[in-house]
């Protein structure tokens, strides 16, 4: 397996995202974790661009020893003179220097010829190995330069002392298949390459940063740089993470890999995310929530019976704890069974189960993900009604306006087995519904308490509604969950209502030896 390097520029690159400003502790605190992440280079700023960050490039290079720190530097002899102020403390002191090869660029931004372009890079590559025991020279734009003009300063500035030639793919513009063709080119045509080493940089503008980086890697490139969570520059570079467990995922492929401590991936990327407050997408690759979840049926059934039906990568490779089977409108019959035995629920009859999945998938049309506690609501809910159930709510219809009476209409199925509908008015819409049932039950009932709560956060969470009522002379305490209030407040009163029914029938005397 040939081993590629890992350079790391979410502290300079990275930081070049719009919006993101990172301060010094940010900065260090980012640059210690990429070192126990196991990086093998970290880009820790461009120490010539602020005061700021020469003090965090300085910092970083003086507390990291088992990574090479290096910082960015324009092809001018002050920018490297300041690089090397911050980083000649550093266990292996590195430059990163730059200049524009791209027609583009030499004309309307450097304002120089080709020739000069060599002359200033071969002039501050030899500048800086005065100083540097290694020096990187990048060819920005390379993807967008003429190839003949690559191997031209790149065998210039190798014999001029540098060591990595990195062809940076600045605008995200380049295939696949062009970016290993280019790379292999370079490998072939430059006369000194075995004294270097070839590394890639891409951009995602065009979303295929990782796959170029890959693909240069096919072509030969011995280093890619990345940063974490794919942030940089526009669309950013290519993400760190997606490319070294492709890398070990399909090393049978490409036949490299990285010496990254790959579960230390998740941490990293979810430091980077809040403090650069750049959120991972749910459906990003490997770090996103969602890279281990499954909320279908026919996956998650084929998860139950074999991981790898369905799961490339394991969660524990990248520091996840577990892979997460999601409870939602698209799951089947074999997760919500394995959802019981995990909450406990071990001696379920196939009725119970039955009924509660019906429940649960009505729970699930209204609601986007069925948590742990919903489905200890529904189990309770079934186990308590199906050993007392007298009355049973078929359907509710409120009317309530400001400036009307509020009106309740219930279908409810009777202990006799008949259906009935009532209708009542009430000062609220709650009261309107006990006004209700309490004619359909045709006697007298008190309500002596109400409480209501939500079962876990959010806009579509179950709402559970507590209450006791006295019915004749004896009181009860009821429970009813749904996703809409009224409909909960309905089921809990008659609930209350058939436990005082069924402890008559069983001719038990106390209210107090039924717990909610
Ligand atoms: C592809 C990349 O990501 S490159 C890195 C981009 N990162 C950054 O720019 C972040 C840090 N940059 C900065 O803080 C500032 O731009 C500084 C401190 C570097 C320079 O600031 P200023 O002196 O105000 O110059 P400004 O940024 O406006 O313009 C850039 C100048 O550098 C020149 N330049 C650009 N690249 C290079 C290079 N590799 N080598 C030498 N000069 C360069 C430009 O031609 C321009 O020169 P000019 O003033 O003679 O026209
Ligand atoms: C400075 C270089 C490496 C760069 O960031 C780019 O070309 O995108
Ligand atoms: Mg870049």
């Amino acid at each position: 397996m040939r081993k590629i390097n890992v350079f790391d520029t979410t502290l300079r690159d990275g930081e070049q995202s719009p919006g993101v400003s990172l301060n010094f502790e940010e900065k260090v605190e980012i640059g210690k974790q990429l070192e126990r992440l196991g990086t093998d280079i970290i880009e820790a700023g461009f120490p010539a661009s602020s005061k700021g960050d020469f003090e965090a490039v300085k910092r970083i290079s003086d507390l990291v020893s088992d990574s090479s720190v290096t910082g960015l530097s324009r092809s001018l002899q002050k920018d490297i003179d300041v690089s090397w102020e911050a980083l000649k403390n550093g266990a292996e002191p590195r430059l990163h220097v730059f200049l524009a090869t791209s027609p583009v660029h030499m004309k309307y931004k450097l304002g120089m010829t080709p020739d000069q372009v060599v002359e200033n890079a071969v002039e501050s590559v030899k500048y800086a190995r005065q100083r540097f025991p290694k020096v990187q020279f990048s060819a920005e734009d390379a993807c967008r330069s003429d190839w003949d003009f690559l191997v031209r300063i790149t065998e210039q500035v190798i014999d001029a002392g540098a060591e990595v030639i990195n062809l940076p793919d600045t605008v995200g513009y380049i295939t696949p298949a062009e970016i290993q063709e280019m790379f292999t080119y370079m490998k072939e045509n430059v006369r000194n390459i075995e004294k270097a080493n070839l590394s890639a940089h891409c951009h995602d503008d065009l979303g295929m940063a990782v796959a170029n980086s890959l693909a240069a890697v096919e072509g030969g490139a011995d280093q890619v740089e990345c940063a974490i969570n794919g942030i940089g520059e526009r669309a950013g570079n290519a993400s760190l993470e997606e490319i070294a467990v492709a890398l070990h995922i399909r090393g049978d492929y490409y036949k490299a890999k990285t010496d990254l401590t790959l579960n230390e991936v998740k941490r990293t990327s979810a430091l980077v995310s809040r403090v650069t407050g750049m959120q991972v997408p749910n459906n990003k690759a490997v770090v996103g929530d969602n890279a281990f979840a499954h909320e279908s049926g026919i996956h998650q059934d084929g998860m139950l019976k074999e991981k790898s039906t369905y799961e490339i990568i394991t969660p524990e490779l990248v520091g996840v704890s577990s892979n997460r089977m999601v409870l939602g409108k698209h799951s089947g019959r074999h997760a919500f069974v394995e959802k019981l035995k995990e909450l406990g629920y071990h001696n379920t009859t196939e009725e119970e189960v039955k009924r509660v999945f019906t429940a649960f998938k009505a729970l699930a049309d209204k609601k986007k993900e069925v948590s742990d506690e919903d489905i200890f609501a529904l189990m309770t809910e079934e186990k308590l009604d199906s050993s007392t159930a007298h009355y049973e709510l078929q359907s509710l219809q409120v009317n309530y306006g400001t400036h009307n009476i509020p009106t309740a209409a219930l279908t409810v199925a009777a202990p006799d087995g008949e259906v009935v509908e009532e209708a009542a008015t009430g000062s609220g819409s709650v009261e309107a519904v006990y006004n209700t049932i309490e004619r359909i039950v045709g006697d007298a009932i008190t309500l002596k308490d109400y409480r209501i709560q939500s079962i876990t956060g959010g806009e579509d969470a179950l709402a559970e509604v507590f209450v006791t009522v006295r019915l004749n002379d004896e009181e009860a305490p009821g429970r009813g969950t749904a996703h809409d209030v009224l409909e909960a407040s309905a089921k809990a009163y008659i609930h209350a209502v058939n436990r005082i029914l069924s402890r008559r029938a069983e001719g038990m005397e106390t209210a107090e030896t039924l717990e909610v």
